[in-house]
């Protein structure tokens, strides 16, 4: 007669044995979860996702979600017969589109989330940049290259806007209460206009603002990739300005380096592009050894 333990068990338990030293440094910290619109639409990655933000939160770390949209607003846009273009990874947003992406992002898929976040046991909050003054956004001009002139010229995004101030006031409040922030990223301009923001720029902002310990960036590769296609797992500015310079980091994917880039520059201790398409991503990279994605850092 033996009293071995089944091997799986055990397993599960070195699993939360091997998780105590993150769980005591991160206790009281914030983490800022951005996530994506392309790392949305299976219903189990999903629930995965509001589980990790519900564990998160049981265990004693603050995490405030801003999520993206930008797949969702294109279907829209499309149904309503709207045009929609991008120019450096941004949407010209002319008044219409703005409603349109307002209505899709702070009405529609900000109480998804919600609802996800519910399901699994957390109690979560939606609201946008607008909501106390949380975010004030600055009209951006956009830059496209012309290559008749060989030259960038400055082209009018309409109610494109980048944080200028941001207000965490709300956020703490709400982290204080044990209630989880979700944020649309959708702000109000010093002008009373309502501007459509980047979501990468919007939770790197955040990030910033509240002092987050860790900044994740869920989307739907598997973080940086070099050009053969591998994995690049450590990148710092210098080396992100060289991938962009040579065309292997383009597309969606700048705005995320630039944002990681200034969040680190910001005092936020490391910012990470994880694979959404991935079960549990983030426990995954927070409290295994086994980090996975892109990490960014000063
Ligand atoms: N060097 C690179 N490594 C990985 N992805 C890249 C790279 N350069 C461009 N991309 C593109 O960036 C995309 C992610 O950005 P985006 O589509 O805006 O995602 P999200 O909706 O999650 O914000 C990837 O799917 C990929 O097509
Ligand atoms: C100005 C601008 O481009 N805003 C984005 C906002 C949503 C977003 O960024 O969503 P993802 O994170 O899913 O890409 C847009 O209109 O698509």
């Amino acid at each position: 007669m033996t009293n071995a333990p089944d091997p799986a068990l055990l397993a599960k338990a070195e699993t939360l044995v091997e998780a105590l030293p993150y769980l005591q440094r991160y206790a009281g910290a914030t983490f800022v979860v951005k996530y994506g619109g392309h790392a949305m639409g299976d219903p189990e990655l999903q629930r995965d996702f509001a589980e990790d933000v519900v564990l998160l939160k049981a265990v004693g770390i603050n995490p405030i979600v801003v999520h993206g949209g930008g797949p969702q607003i294109g279907a829209m846009l499309k149904r309503l017969g709207v045009e929609s273009n991008f120019v450096g990874g941004l949407r010209v947003t002319d008044a219409e589109t703005a409603r349109i992406a307002e209505m899709v992002l702070a009405g529609s898929i900000n109480k998804e989330i919600v609802s996800w976040i519910g399901a699994a046991g957390g109690r979560a909050v939606g609201i946008s940049g607008k909501d106390a003054g949380l975010v004030t956004a600055e009209k951006v001009t956009g830059r496209e290259a012309d290559p008749l002139q060989g030259i960038e010229r400055h082209v009018d995004l309409g109610f494109v806007g980048e944080p200028v101030a941001v207000n965490p006031a709300i956020l703490h409040s709400l982290a204080e209460k044990d209630f989880i922030p979700v944020v649309a990223p959708i702000a109000l301009g010093a002008d009373g206009h309502t501007y459509n923001i980047n979501a990468d720029t919007m939770a790197g902002a955040i990030a910033s603002a509240t002092g987050a310990s860790r900044f994740f960036l869920l989307t739907d590769v598997a973080g940086v990739l070099d050009k053969q296609g591998e994995l690049l797992t450590d990148l710092d500015r210098a080396r992100i300005e060289a991938l962009k310079a040579d065309g292997t980091i383009k597309g969606g994917m700048i705005p995320k380096v630039e944002t990681c880039v200034h969040a680190v520059e910001q005092g936020v201790d490391a910012a990470v592009i994880l694979d959404g398409r991935i079960p549990h991503a983030m426990l995954l990279e927070i409290f295994t050894r086994r980090g996975a994605g892109t990490l960014v850092h000063a």
